[in-house]
Parts: structure tokens; sequence; C-alpha cells
């Protein structure tokens, strides 16, 4: 029987989400949501004020999209994209839906509490369990269908709340195969290399979680932390930030790039999966979320990555004598476990053979060097 995505977390459960309060009742930072650099585990200061490095912009129907893409995943990790296909009404709509979920009353929300072991549900990012300090934030994660939940927290019209659910994971599906064509294209990897992705390329049995991100306007922004740095444990990320800013990079050299909201853009992270097939040319970026003092902030993260119990590993057209495989196989559902456990090292435990200078390596996250 092969292991699916929502079993990943059984060995490693979180207990977290019963601490939930209601961030609009808090007038001043709680002390156990008050971040110093101590509580972090990469340093806050280095935020980069200079407007010359930003986050590289595509063009979808750019003729050269190919190689902007490919120069985008190897020197940043993460880019926007604009002329995606997405339709503006349905940004719109989840960013409706979202809203309208975390503005429910906080006893609401807990009926569909994410269980300890589980995926999906209303509590604190997985990665909490991490950190001494909560964060300022609360999240939704969908996995599957969201329709037992959503009859908890509307239940008179939760069947449009999940139209709209569906309908954007369907188009997220499309807009994730045509970037990973893109991102392995520009490697030099073709449809013959992936033999997953189906004779049309579709990438058909791909897994993905839709997750929801909540930031509330914060009494003090500057010692709190929406979303602590972390990569994510996908082949890709696509994310709608919406109009309010909150979405950093760690950039070597140069430390927190403000990822600046665009109308209409969608911003795109390489994830550990990628960096893994891709035998570390394309490395996922580390990135966090910062809150400010007077708007509230949503976030909508489409997760991408492969069949749940699929092997992936450096491809073989990477790989050769002058370039050994960096890591070794690992399935997307096995990850997820050791990203429960390990957490920031978790790539670095799939890693085969030591970097050969441990302390520049750009693509081992633990010894990222910046400033
Ligand atoms: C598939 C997944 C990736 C994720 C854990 C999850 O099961 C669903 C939520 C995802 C998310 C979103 C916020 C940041 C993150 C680190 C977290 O705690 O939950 C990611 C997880 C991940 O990419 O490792
Ligand atoms: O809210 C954001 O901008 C970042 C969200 C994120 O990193 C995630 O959901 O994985
Ligand atoms: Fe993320």
């Amino acid at each position: 029987m092969h292991a699916r995505l929502s079993d990943a977390f059984k060995s490693h459960p979180v207990n977290l989400q019963l601490k939930h309060q209601d961030f609009n009742s808090l007038h001043e930072l709680p002390d156990s949501y008050a971040w110093t650099n101590n509580d972090d585990l990469y340093p806050s200061f280095l935020t980069s004020f200079g407007a010359d490095d930003s986050v590289p912009v595509i063009d979808l129907s750019d003729t050269n999209a190919l190689k902007l893409t490919g120069h985008a995943c190897k020197t940043w990790g993460v880019f926007q994209v604009t002329n995606h296909g997405i339709p503006q009404k349905l940004l719109d709509d989840i960013e409706s839906a979202g809203k309208s979920l975390f503005s429910l009353p906080v006893q609401q929300k807990l009926k569909a509490a994410r269980s300890p072991d589980g995926i999906s549900g209303y509590g604190f990012a997985r990665i909490s369990s991490f950190f001494k300090k909560l964060m300022w934030s609360e999240g939704f994660t969908i996995f599957g269908s969201p329709v037992d939940h959503f009859r908890q927290l509307w239940p008179q019209d939760y069947d449009k709340f999940c139209n709209i659910i569906e309908e954007y994971e369907k188009e997220m599906k499309m807009l994730a195969g045509r970037l990973m064509w893109l991102m392995l294209g520009s490697l030099g990897i073709s449809m013959e290399d992936i033999k997953w992705a189906g004779s049309k390329g579709e990438f058909k049995g791909a897994s993905a979680a839709l997750q929801l991100n909540s930031y509330p306007a914060c009494p003090e922004p500057d010692r709190a932390m929406g979303l602590a740095a972390h990569t994510d444990s996908t082949l890709l990320t696509i994310l709608y930030q919406s109009n309010t800013s909150g979405l950093q990079v760690l950039r070597e050299g140069t430390g927190w790039v403000t990822v600046p909201p665009m109308p209409g853009a969608l911003v795109i992270n390489v994830g550990d999966l990628f960096h893994i097939l891709s035998n570390g040319l394309y490395p996922s970026v580390l990135h966090r979320a910062v809150v400010n003092r007077t708007q509230h902030r949503l976030s909508i993260a489409y997760l991408f990555g492969p069949p749940a119990s699929l092997q992936i590993s450096p491809l073989s057209k990477l790989v050769g004598p002058s370039h050994p495989p960096l890591y070794r196989p690992i399935s997307w559902n096995e990850y997820l476990g050791t990203k429960a456990k390990h957490f920031n090292k978790a790539l670095s435990s799939v890693r085969l053979c030591a970097p050969l200078n441990s302390l520049v390596d750009v693509n081992d996250h633990n010894s990222v060097k910046v400033g």
C-alpha cells in the first residue's frame, strides 16, 4: 500500500492549535509573540534597503521566458510572473473567501482545527513547533476536499466556497505544469526525461496543498514575526500575496529583500524537491513574512509537489563523473516527515556528500552566508 501525503505527519504530531486566541483583542504585543534575534534561526537585522537588487519579474508571454526563468531560478530561487493566465476574478474570489474565513469568530474557526497529526484545517503554521515564540499569523491548509471543514465553518453556503477552491486548484495545477516545463526546459530536460509527467506532460498524478495565511495588523510589527524563515518542501510554490507587502527572501550577500506586491502578479518559489531534482542547481529559497501596524495581510500559497510516494532524486541528465548526485532519493511523503522532524536541517539530512567548501555552499541553507 502506498503512503498517502495525509499520513506524512503521523509520526511527528504537533499540538499547538488549541492555544489560538483572537488577535483583534490584543492591543499590545504579548511576550509570547515578541521575537528577539535569538528566537529566529536567521538574522533579522540584515534587511536590505537598497533597490538595486530586486526579485526578477518574468512576463510569461515573453519569447525569452525560458532563459529568464533559468537565470531567476539559479540566482534567486524566486521570481514574479505576469501574463500567467489566471483570471483576476478568481484571484479576487479566493482573496475574499480567505478574508471571510479568517474573520469568523475564533470558536467557529476552531471547529475546523487541524488535528495534531493531520495536514488539513485551521491552526498555526506547522513549523511553529520549532520556535519558542508564537507567530503573528493564522493559517488554513487544504489538502483534498475541503467540504467537511467548510461545512463546519459555513453551514449555509459552504458550497460556494468549495467551488472557488476547486476552480483555483484547477487553474493553479495548469500553471504549475507550465512553470515546471519552463524550469525543467531551462535545465535542458524534456518530457521524455520525466516519466511521471504523463504522455501530454500534464503532471496528472501530482499532489498539491493550498495554504491560506492571514497576518492581522500588529501593534508592534518590529518585534513580531508573521511566518518565520523557511524553505517550502515543494517542487515549486505559487503565491498570491494580493496588494500588501510582507514577503521577504534571503539573498546571499544582501540580506532580506522584500518581494513587492505587483497588481495581478504571482510569486514563484523554488522548493526543496526541485532543489534535489536539479541536483542543487536551482536552490530553494529561504523566505519569511513580516507584519505591519495598520493593514491585515492575506496570502495564498499553492504548494505543488510530485505524487506522494514517488521517489525524487537528482535527474540523471544532470549527474555525471564530475557532477555526482548530491541527494539521495526521497518521496514527498517522506520529505514532509523529515521536515517535521528536522525543519531547516531537512535538506542537508538528505544530502549524500559534503559540499567541497561547506562555508560557501549556496545550496546548503545551514551554511548560508549573508552580509
Ligand atoms: C504540503 C505541505 C507543505 C507545508 C506543510 C504542508 O503539509 C501544508 C502546509 C505547508 C506549509 C505552509 C506554511 C509554511 C510551511 C513551512 C508550514 O509550516 O506549512 C509549509 C510546509 C512546507 O513547505 O514544509
Ligand atoms: O505570506 C507569505 O508571503 C509567505 C507564505 C509562505 O511562505 C507559505 O505559505 O509557505
Ligand atoms: Fe513558504
